[in-house]
């Protein structure tokens, strides 16, 4: 289990007292406050149907809370506000679940990895990423963002049918941190993945937090996932946060019954020499 971190500060990401509900439909949350502190990665656990991807949703401005806040850098997130959203894109960024089809399959891998620098303007020169030269990772920061996940930088020429999904999965989180973001937003990042290739992808996003200061905000089946990578462990049921706390008393030690009934259920990672 990960130490506890102290937190620096202001939290970059908070939902402060978030209540959603889908159109036409009752709410799914209710209440929701939790903060993504820099240095404190935070993993979002529950039942199916909790709502924690409606959370991470929210978080990653994908759609609006029905009631209360999301907050970025301490101010609220506005999803109209330009320069704003600008800040929020370079400064969080995010993973999903499945490898498969997440990544668009016409596209070389250089020119998806090197997306984030487009969409935010970050590219030295539109052609340069744009042209053939773009596309095999010319961009030294495509080149670099794969090099850190771990594939050769040569990789940018090809396309994901011909990666594994663990390596599809190193690609979209190679796209996700060539620009550098403070925090990532991942939903079940590893639980498309064979067991194996499960604990090299955990292994990879910790070297991540390590070497990057990457602070990662979770949704995970898996509480030895959230163990392995979380500092702060946040439980939904229903829609409501029953128990929040340090990972190591949360998962240690549950307060709540809801969280000793999911520690009852939830499969663990085989031990780390799987890798
Ligand atoms: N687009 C939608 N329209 C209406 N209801 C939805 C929609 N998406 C999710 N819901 C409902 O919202 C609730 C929360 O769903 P959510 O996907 O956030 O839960 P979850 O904890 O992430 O579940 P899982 O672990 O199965 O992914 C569920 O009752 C779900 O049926």
């Amino acid at each position: 289990m990960v130490p506890s971190a102290a937190p620096s500060a202001a939290p970059v990401l908070a939902a402060d007292d978030a209540g959603f509900a889908y159109r036409g439909a009752p709410p799914v949350l209710h209440g929701v406050s939790l903060d993504i502190t820099a240095g404190r990665s935070v993993g979002l656990v529950g039942e199916s149907g909790a709502g924690k991807t409606t959370v991470l949703r929210l978080l990653l401005g994908l759609t609006r809370p029905t009631s209360g806040r999301i907050l970025f850098d301490g101010a609220e997130l506005r999803l109209r506000d330009r320069e704003q959203m600008r800040r929020f894109r370079r400064g969080v960024q995010s993973v999903f679940q499945d490898p498969y089809s997440s990544l668009d399959p016409r596209q070389r891998v250089g020119r998806i990895v090197s997306e984030p620098l487009r969409s935010l303007g970050l590219a030295p020169e539109a052609g340069l990423v744009r042209g053939v030269r773009g596309a095999r990772g010319d961009d030294p920061r495509v080149g670099a963002a794969l090099e850190a996940v771990g594939l050769p930088a040569e990789v940018a020429g090809r396309y994901p049918h011909e990666f594994s999904g663990g390596q599809r999965q190193r690609i979209a989180i190679a796209r996700a941190t060539v620009c550098d973001p403070r925090v990532l937003l991942a939903d079940e990042p590893v639980s498309a993945l064979d067991v194996t290739t499960r604990v090299r992808i955990v292994d990879l996003l910790i070297e991540l937090k390590e070497t990057r200061g990457l602070t990662i905000a979770m949704v995970s089946h898996d509480l030895s996932v959230v163990a392995a990578l979380c500092e702060w462990t946040v439980v939904l049921e229903h829609g409501r946060v029953v128990e929040q706390g340090d990972t190591a008393g949360v998962l240690g030690a549950p307060s709540h019954p809801y969280t000793r009934q999911l520690l009852a259920s939830v499969p663990r990672l085989p031990a780390a020499d799987a890798s």
